[in-house]
Formats: C-alpha cells, sequence, structure tokens
C-alpha cells in the first residue's frame, strides 16, 4: 500500500511539472514569435519617404497617363461594353485613304501618290457644269428670237441680253446685225433655224480656229517655260496646282516655280498643289525675296532636271501699276537669261467682268500674253466675257476654271462652250 502511495505521489509530481513546463514554453513562444515576425510597430506609421509611393497608388494621374500612352500608339479598339458607332452615311472624308490620326509623316508618299481625274471624267463633269452656269443667257436669247415678230423692241432686248453676259458693244451689233440681215434675206425663219444662226454666229465669235495648244512639252533640249500672271484672288495659284495635274495625268514631268514672293503662304499653297501629285516646288523661304530670282532658280533646276515643263506663278499684288510691271518685266528678263517663255498665260477672274479687263490690259502691256485662262466661269453666267477677252486683248481664251476642285480646270473648246450656252 505504502509503495502504491509512493507511486502516486511520483506520478502526480511528474504530471505538475509537465503541465507548468509546458505552460511556460506556450508563453515564451508566444512572445518571441511576436518579436520575430511582426514588423516593429514604428514601421507600419507611414514616413515621409513612403508617402509618394502611396500617394502615387491612391491617385490615378490618368490624363499624364493618356498623355504617354497615347503617343505614337493607333486607336484602341472599341471594348465590348462600349457602343459601337453608327454608321452615318458616306462622307467626303469616305473617299480619301484611311488616315490614323496619330500616324507618323509616313502618310506623306500616299498624299504625294494622288491621281489626277482623267481627261475624260473631268470634260464630262465639266461640260455640264458649263452648261449649268451659262444657259441663261442662250434661253433668254432664244425665248426672245423664237417668241413670233422680230421687231426692233425685240431686237433690243436681244442686245441687253448679249451686253448683260458680258459680249461688249462690238460684239454684239456685230451679231445682232448679222442675224437681222439673215432674217432679211431669208423671210421670217422658224424657231430651230433661228437658233441654227444663233450658234454659227456666236461660233463666229468665239473663234473657233485660233490656236488653243498649250506649250508644254519640251522643246528641243530644254523644258518648256510657262509664266502665269494675273491680279491676286483672281485664281493664278489654283490654276498653277490644277494645270500641273493636267500634265501629271498626261505623264509629263513638270517642275513649279513659287516666284510669288509677296506673301509666304501663296508658295506654301502652291507646294501643297504639287505635293499631291508628287510635283517638287523650287521657293524661297524668305518672305519678299526676289521673285525673279526664284523664277531663275526654277528654270535652271528644270533644266538640269530635264523636266517637260517649268510652271513659274507670278505675284499680282503691287502697290501700284509701275511697279508691278517693272516687277513682271524683270522677271521674264531674268527667266530669258536661262531659256525663252514658251506660255504666258494671263489668269481672270470672269466674274469681274469689264473691271478685269481693265487689269488685263495692264498685264498685257508689261509682258507678251500668249493665252488667257478664264477663271470662275461657274460662278457666272456672263460667258460673253470669252469673246471680249479675246477681241480686247487679241490672244485665245486656252483654259477654263470651272470651280474650286482639284480638277476643275479644262481647256477651252469653242464649239462646246456654244453649245453650253444653247442647250
Ligand atoms: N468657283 C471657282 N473658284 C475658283 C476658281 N479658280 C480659283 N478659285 C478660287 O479663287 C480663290 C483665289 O484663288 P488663288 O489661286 O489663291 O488666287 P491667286 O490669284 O493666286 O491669289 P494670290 O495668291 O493672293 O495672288 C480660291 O478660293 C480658289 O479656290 C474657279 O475656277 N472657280
Amino acid at each position: 500500500m505504502d509503495q502504491l502511495w509512493e507511486i502516486l505521489t511520483v506520478i502526480t509530481v511528474i504530471l505538475v511539472a509537465g503541465v507548468v513546463g509546458a505552460v511556460a514554453l506556450v508563453r515564451g513562444r508566444g512572445r518571441g514569435g511576436a518579436t520575430k515576425e511582426l514588423p516593429p510597430q514604428e514601421t507600419q506609421v507611414p514616413s515621409a519617404k513612403d508617402a509618394p509611393t502611396r500617394g502615387a497608388n491612391t491617385y490615378k494621374p490618368s490624363s499624364t497617363a493618356t498623355i504617354d500612352t497615347s503617343k505614337g500608339a493607333t486607336p484602341a479598339p472599341p471594348k465590348d461594353d462600349e457602343p459601337a458607332e453608327v454608321p452615318t452615311g458616306p462622307t467626303v472624308e469616305d473617299n480619301a485613304p484611311a488616315i490614323p490620326e496619330t500616324a507618323p509623316v509616313e502618310t506623306e508618299p500616299e498624299v504625294g501618290t494622288e491621281r489626277p481625274e482623267s481627261a475624260r471624267n473631268r470634260m464630262t463633269r465639266l461640260r455640264s457644269r458649263l452648261a449649268g452656269s451659262q444657259n441663261t443667257m442662250g434661253k433668254g436669247l432664244l425665248s426672245l428670237l423664237s417668241a413670233g415678230s422680230l421687231d426692233e423692241t425685240v431686237w433690243e432686248e436681244v442686245e441687253d441680253t448679249l451686253l448683260g453676259a458680258d459680249l461688249g458693244v462690238e460684239a454684239t451689233t456685230e451679231l445682232v446685225d448679222n442675224l437681222k440681215r439673215r432674217v432679211s434675206v431669208e423671210g421670217t425663219p422658224t424657231a430651230e433655224r433661228l437658233e441654227a444662226w444663233l450658234h454659227e454666229e456666236l461660233l463666229t465669235l468665239v473663234n473657233p480656229d485660233l490656236d488653243r495648244r498649250i506649250a508644254a512639252s519640251r522643246q528641243g533640249d530644254r523644258p518648256a517655260v510657262i509664266m502665269v500672271v494675273g491680279v491676286n484672288g483672281t485664281g493664278k495659284t489654283t490654276t498653277v496646282g490644277k494645270l500641273a495635274r493636267v500634265l501629271v495625268a498626261e505623264d509629263k514631268e513638270v517642275l513649279l516655280g513659287a516666284a510669288d514672293t509677296f506673301r509666304a503662304a501663296a508658295a506654301d499653297q502652291l507646294e501643297t498643289w504639287g505635293a499631291r501629285v508628287g510635283v517638287a516646288t523650287v521657293r524661297s523661304d524668305k518672305e519678299g525675296a526676289d521673285p525673279a530670282a526664284v523664277a531663275f532658280d526654277a528654270v535652271k533646276d528644270g533644266k538640269d532636271e530635264e523636266v517637260d515643263v517649268v510652271i513659274i506663278d507670278t505675284a499680282g499684288r503691287l502697290h501700284n501699276k509701275v511697279g508691278l510691271m517693272d516687277e513682271l518685266s524683270k522677271v521674264k528678263r531674268v527667266i530669258e537669261k536661262q531659256s525663252p517663255i514658251d506660255e504666258c498665260l494671263l489668269v481672270l477672274d470672269a466674274t469681274t467682268g469689264q473691271n478685269g479687263m481693265r487689269q488685263a490690259e495692264v498685264f498685257a502691256q508689261a509682258v507678251d500674253i500668249t493665252g488667257v485662262v478664264l477663271t470662275k466661269l461657274d460662278g457666272t453666267a456672263k460667258g460673253g466675257i470669252v469673246v471680249l477677252v479675246q477681241r480686247e486683248l487679241g490672244v485665245p481664251v486656252k483654259l477654263v476654271g470651272l470651280g474650286e476642285g482639284a480638277d476643275d480646270l479644262a481647256p477651252f473648246d469653242p464649239k462646246a462652250f456654244v453649245d453650253a450656252v444653247l442647250d
């Protein structure tokens, strides 16, 4: 029995010692872990050094991000949950090559490859535009002449219509006298016969026999040289650009000379026209540079590069008539040190009528005009100016501008013109 009590006492002592030891161990381990594994209290408090990082994490710099990420990037495709853009039908831009807004300058050569409209398309389109602008005069004449008896009042009204269309007094008198004579010889004609006579008489006035060809092919071993003159705003630069397109469409090599140095924008405008069809422009970056020097360089470069034709745009905005004439004469003289001028085209705005004629005479005194480009014929019913210009200046109308579009320039065809007036 005593032995049993001794055994129980020993077991109890061992158990108590074990429990106490275990408790002490657990407590000790818990303290030691906190020290090792938890960060020291001060590291949980944001320090000044940490602040920017935190700030960056909580502040979304969206604008900066947009700028940084959009640079040089193509637009992201729309997300699935974004509504798709609704197509709104064809626009002018739909016909242009798609150029991403952020595309690099490589888009330029694409622009340079623009193909001018073919001659046939252009003529069909422009003929109907000419008819649209000019048939008020034709309709007025035909209704007067086919209204019955051709008394003096009717003839006066016919005269007024022709004068109103800027045909000029001389040509108007001539046309009415000729019609009267035919009536007196043949008796009262039918409406169709009168229309045929009117057609013939107008065609005679427009003079289909004049040589309206443009010197735009190489002349022997040198390029043809075309000088373009006219008052500012008449459409000179636009005409040079359009003419370059016509020639490029005919596979000619063209070089442009920006001798309108009066304002830098004129040279920029010309350069843009040229660049669109891959034609280079000789220019000076200095506003007010010597136009004769630019023209000289352009012709020289054209010869060196063996192009087919050099076209020189000139300024029309000078303080006075003497200054203008002196400058144009100088440009002409200096060009002629390099090459003869094969064509000197005077650009006239058809909407300015008699006033434009007076300006034309000033230019004709300074340079030898070989042909006229009548612009903005789409914007006036006064097609009679064709006859007046040819009579006053003694040179043919060679080209007509029929709109602001890049391919709205056409050769002047007398028969098509009279048809358009009377059809
Ligand atoms: N409707 C119509 N507008 C034309 C025609 N030709 C030119 N224009 C317009 O006339 C305006 C003047 O044309 P420009 O080529 O700048 O005239 P510019 O004579 O060179 O003038 P400066 O450079 O100031 O000397 C432009 O708005 C052209 O688009 C045409 O045949 N029809």
